[in-house]
C-alpha cells in the first residue's frame, strides 16, 4: 500500500509552461536576445531556471547567465500566476489522495519561494506533508537529494512512496532515490521519454493514478 505521493510540479500539477515561457522571453528582451516561441520551452524547462537561461541563450557567459536569471525572477514572481492552471483532473485527485489519507508532497525544480508561493495558491486545501523546490546548496533533479529530504520530513519506506512526474529528469530522480516511477502523459515532454527513463508506470489521466493506488492498497 502506498502511503506517500511525490508529485513533481510544473508539467505535472500545473500547466505553467506560458508563464515561464514568458519570463524567460521578458530577460531577454531586456538583453537584446532573441526569443523563443512558447512551445520551444517545453524542452528547456525541467533542470531549474539557470539551466533554462543556459538552453535560452547558450552562448551567454556567466556575467550574463546571472544577469537573465535576475531578470526573470523580477518578471516571474509577478507574472507566476497569470496564466498557470492545474491540469484537468488534478485538484480531485490530490482531495481524494487526502481523504484516503494518502500524505502528498511535492518535489520541483523551480525554485523554492515561487514553489512555495503557487502550489499554495493553486492548492489551498491541501495538506501537503512537505513541498520541496530548488534550494541553494542542494543539487537538482535527477539527484535524489530532494526526496530524501522529503522522506526527513514525512519519514516512510521507500516501497510505500509513488513518485509522479512527466519527465526522464523525474522518472530518474526516482529511479535514483529507488522509488516506485509513474509517468505523466499530458506534461511537457513524450511518453517515448519516459519509457526511455525507464517508468515504471505511465498514465494519460489524473484518475488511473488513484486506480494504480487502489491497486496497490
Ligand atoms: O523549473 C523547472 O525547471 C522544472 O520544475 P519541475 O521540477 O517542477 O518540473
Amino acid at each position: 500500500m502506498k502511503k506517500l505521493t511525490i508529485f513533481d510540479l510544473d508539467g505535472t500539477l500545473l500547466n505553467t509552461i506560458y508563464d515561464l515561457g514568458e519570463a524567460c522571453n521578458y530577460a531577454l528582451r531586456k538583453l537584446g536576445f532573441n526569443q523563443h516561441p512558447i512551445p520551444a520551452y517545453n524542452y528547456m524547462v525541467g533542470n531549474g531556471v539557470r539551466k533554462l537561461i543556459e538552453r535560452a541563450q547558450p552562448d551567454a557567459d556567466v556575467k550574463i547567465v546571472d544577469e537573465l536569471l535576475e531578470l526573470f525572477k523580477e518578471y516571474y514572481d509577478i507574472h507566476c500566476m497569470d496564466d498557470t492552471k492545474p491540469y484537468t483532473g488534478i485538484p480531485e485527485l490530490l482531495q481524494e489522495l487526502t481523504d484516503k489519507g494518502v500524505a502528498i508532497a511535492v518535489a520541483s525544480n523551480k525554485y523554492q519561494e515561487a514553489a512555495i508561493r503557487i502550489v499554495k495558491h493553486y492548492f489551498p486545501d491541501i495538506p501537503f506533508v512537505s513541498i520541496q523546490g530548488q534550494q541553494d546548496g542542494r543539487p537538482t533533479k535527477p539527484d535524489p537529494s530532494i526526496v530524501f529530504s522529503i522522506l526527513t520530513e514525512h519519514p516512510t519506506p521507500k516501497s510505500e512512496v509513488l513518485y509522479i512526474g512527466d519527465s526522464g529528469v523525474d522518472m530518474e530522480t526516482a529511479r535514483r532515490a529507488c522509488v516506485e516511477s509513474v509517468g505523466v502523459s499530458w506534461g511537457f515532454r513524450p511518453i517515448s521519454e519516459l519509457r526511455n527513463a525507464l517508468a515504471d508506470n505511465i498514465v494519460s489521466s489524473p484518475s488511473e493514478i488513484l486506480k494504480l493506488l487502489s491497486d496497490k492498497f
